[in-house]
């Protein structure tokens, strides 16, 4: 399939006068796992539910390989969706839950799902009402990764699981991905979004801050270079992309650089330097720096 998995056009919601998305363009390619981050009450639900056609933009439109998200019945065909907040039949057993929605989903492989039952260590015996927040998200995560959908859509997929379990939340992202699945998720922890997607688009009171790969994020953030030296003090102060320079000891500087190396680099070659390295910035670092402190709308 060459459309992509899914597209939104200067897509908006308006609640009154509060803009809870504004005008978001944006394509999630088939095959890859992409990310969508932000604070609270940021946009991001109500992303999901213009891209699901759960709720109806005020402006703009979205599409879930070339179908109209508004064309339910078409567009749900290819994707799996767990949300934020699972709700489950309450009287039926998770057993009787994946029986259900196996046979009425866009088709399961019954056998990697008992491998995702064992992986996720779930009772299936027990009835629904019994289950612990983090039990309903790992029966929808089964459901919806066992599915041989072309595209998973998930809200806030982890935010009732245990470190232990999150670790077979990523492998199971991954094997999604091996299976050449797209998955789509929302998210505020950054490890995860770090770990497990090719894209991140960050999401900022509504509008779209950034959307870059990783590594890309990465690079358009500063780093920070640790030097030490004999003899004369390098002189970095009017090098292009060097930013504060200081002297953190005996023959020791620290500088915060953004860009190419090659001309910080040059510099350094004509100091007598006897110990180099560098640090990226965590994906923490950078989050902060789009939202400032403490991350809100
Ligand atoms: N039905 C609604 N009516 C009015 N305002 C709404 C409605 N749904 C969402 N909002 C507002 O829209 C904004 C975006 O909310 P949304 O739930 O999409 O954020 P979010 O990024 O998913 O946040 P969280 O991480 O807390 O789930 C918030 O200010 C929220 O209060």
């Amino acid at each position: 399939m060459s459309e992509p998995a899914l597209r939104a056009v200067e897509l908006t919601k308006r609640y009154g006068r509060l803009t809870a998305l504004d005008t978001l363009t944006l394509d999630v390619r088939p095959g890859e796992v992409f990310g969508f981050l932000g604070p609270n009450g940021a946009g991001k639900s109500t992303t999901i539910r213009l891209l699901l056609g759960l709720a109806r933009p005020t402006v703009g439109r979205a599409e879930v390989f070339g179908v109209d998200a508004a064309d339910v019945a078409r567009a749900h065909a290819s994707l799996a969706y767990v949300p934020a907040d699972v709700a489950l039949w309450p009287q039926l057993t998770g057993a009787e839950i994946l029986h259900l929605q196996a046979q009425t989903g866009p088709g399961t492989d019954l056998a990697y799902r008992d491998e995702l039952v064992e992986q996720f260590q779930l009772d299936l015996s027990k009835p629904a009402r019994t289950y612990s927040t983090g039990n309903r998200q790992k029966v929808a995560l089964i459901a919806a990764f066992a599915t041989r959908a072309p595209l998973l859509v998930l809200d806030e997929p982890t935010s009732g699981l245990d470190p232990f379990m999150e670790r077979e939340f990523r492998t199971a992202v991954g094997q999604a991905r091996d299976r050449g699945q797209t998955v789509f998720l929302s998210s505020h922890q950054l490890a995860e979004v770090e770990a497990v997607c090719d894209r991140v688009g960050i999401l900022r009171a509504g509008r779209l801050a950034e959307v870059a790969t990783i590594g890309r994020l990465r690079g358009l953030h500063r780093c920070e270079v640790s030097v030490a030296y004999r003899g004369a003090v390098p002189s970095l102060s009017t090098v292009p992309g060097v930013g504060t320079v200081e002297a953190v000891g005996e023959g020791q500087l620290r500088f915060t650089l953004t860009g190419p190396p090659a001309p910080a680099l040059r510099a350094l070659a004509d100091a007598d330097i006897t110990a180099l390295s560098v640090r990226e910035p965590s994906l923490e670092e950078i989050f902060l720096d789009y939202y400032g402190t403490r991350a809100g709308r």
